[in-house]
């Protein structure tokens, strides 16, 4: 149920959050590196890919469900880790996580978040993964992940796109802050003493371990018995190197286009990524998510499931976990209606027979 003047889509959650959040804050979440011609992307992309719908198929019943690494969620839309919750909403990430659970998906929490790992998981019964950063101090990453296990994590999804941060103009300019991150307590300062631009890019600086490499999966391995998924694959040759060291997943993204610029949209990889992985490994997608026909986009082009950033963090900012809970359930109904009038009654109906995309448009000129 639609209340009097409530926002009826991500856009209009975006315009909420705009006039909610201070605007360091907004700044901060909305932005994306440099030129920004890749946050731009991430979303044309989608509007450059046409749909081929079916008719005369009985689509009485639509079922959303599916399974994602064995758990099963009720639409194939899942919560992509993004950091510091607080600043959006004074309840932060314990909000996003009950929202996950009305919403019967699957959370995955930053490792840059301000509730703690605890917090997030007494607070309900979520379906958590928890996101890891590789730091210098492998220790602090160890027992990070540990904690995460104990508390019933059900796996590790480590981002492998920033040995350093990307350039995000706006945060330079604001003099972006690195809050208290209660998960570090009494194991690593989060202190940064530098007031020249962005604090967080000084603190990425001083603490991510930019010599990480493949070879370092072992080390996880050796720490943990999760299931490891790898967040940030953009080419086959990545997705072939993942699979080959054993990971139990892949996330094709390009961290919403705040690291390196001029990637492409993280559409248009899945068709490069998908037959490289084969059926080997689970492919989820993030970036540019704003409507549920994104998702059935995503799905036609092999991803299992997508995970959402911002969208989340507007809706959290708007209105806290109702706010989730809404932008979740409108991208649930939107994707319900494209199956229906796409003639697909479950989501394994979705097939790339289904889209068409901007080089096939092409081809069919030539
Ligand atoms: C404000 C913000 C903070 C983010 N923080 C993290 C993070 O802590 N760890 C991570 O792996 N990805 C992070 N991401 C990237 C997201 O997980 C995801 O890849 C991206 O937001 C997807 O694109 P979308 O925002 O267009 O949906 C962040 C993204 C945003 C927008
Ligand atoms: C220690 C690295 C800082 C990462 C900041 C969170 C993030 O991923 C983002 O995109 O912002």
């Amino acid at each position: 149920m639609i209340m009097e003047g409530e926002p009826v889509n991500v856009k209009e959650f975006q315009e909420l959050a705009r006039q909610a959040l201070p605007k360091m804050y907004y700044d901060y979440y909305t932005g994306g590196a440099e030129d920004q011609y890749t946050l731009k992307e991430n979303v044309e992309a989608f509007h450059r890919i046409t749909l081929r719908p079916r008719v005369l198929v009985d689509v009485s019943r639509i079922d959303l469900s599916t399974t994602v690494l064995g758990y099963r969620v009720s639409a194939p839309i899942m919560i992509a880790p993004t950091a510091m919750h607080k600043l959006a909403h004074p309840e932060g990430e314990v909000a996003t996580a009950r929202a996950a659970a009305a919403c019967n998906t699957i959370m995955l929490l930053s490792f840059i978040s301000t509730c703690t790992v605890e917090e997030v998981a007494s607070s309900c019964n979520a379906i958590r993964f928890f996101q890891l950063y590789v730091y210098k101090r492998r220790d602090v990453c160890a027992q990070l992940v540990q904690r995460a296990e104990r508390k019933g994590y059900k796996g590790i999804v480590l981002t492998v796109d920033t040995p350093r941060l990307g350039r995000r103009e706006a945060d330079i300019k604001n003099k972006m802050v690195a809050p208290r991150l209660k998960n570090f307590e009494g194991l690593l300062s989060t202190e940064v003493d530098d007031d020249e631009g962005s604090k967080l890019e000084a603190f990425a600086k001083e603490t991510v371990d930019d010599a990480l490499s493949w070879r370092d999966l072992g080390w996880l391995r050796s720490i943990t018995n999760l299931p490891i998924l790898i967040k940030w694959v953009l080419t086959r040759e990545d997705a072939i190197k993942a699979v080959e060291v054993g990971v139990d997943g892949i996330i094709v993204s390009n961290h919403g286009a705040r690291q390196l610029d001029y990637t492409p949209a993280s559409i248009s990889v899945l068709e490069e990524v998908v037959p490289a992985v084969g059926e080997k490994v689970p492919v989820l997608f993030d970036g540019g998510v704003r409507r549920g026909k994104d998702v059935f986009k995503a799905l036609a082009l092999g991803a299992q499931a997508v995970l959402v950033g911002r969208p989340v963090v507007y809706g959290l900012a708007a209105k806290g976990e109702y706010g989730i809970k809404r932008v979740i359930e409108m991208l649930k109904d939107e994707l319900e209606l494209t199956m229906a009038l796409s003639g697909c009654s479950s989501v394994k109906d979705i097939t790339r027979s289904h889209i068409r995309t901007e080089r096939e448009r092409l081809q069919s000129m030539l």
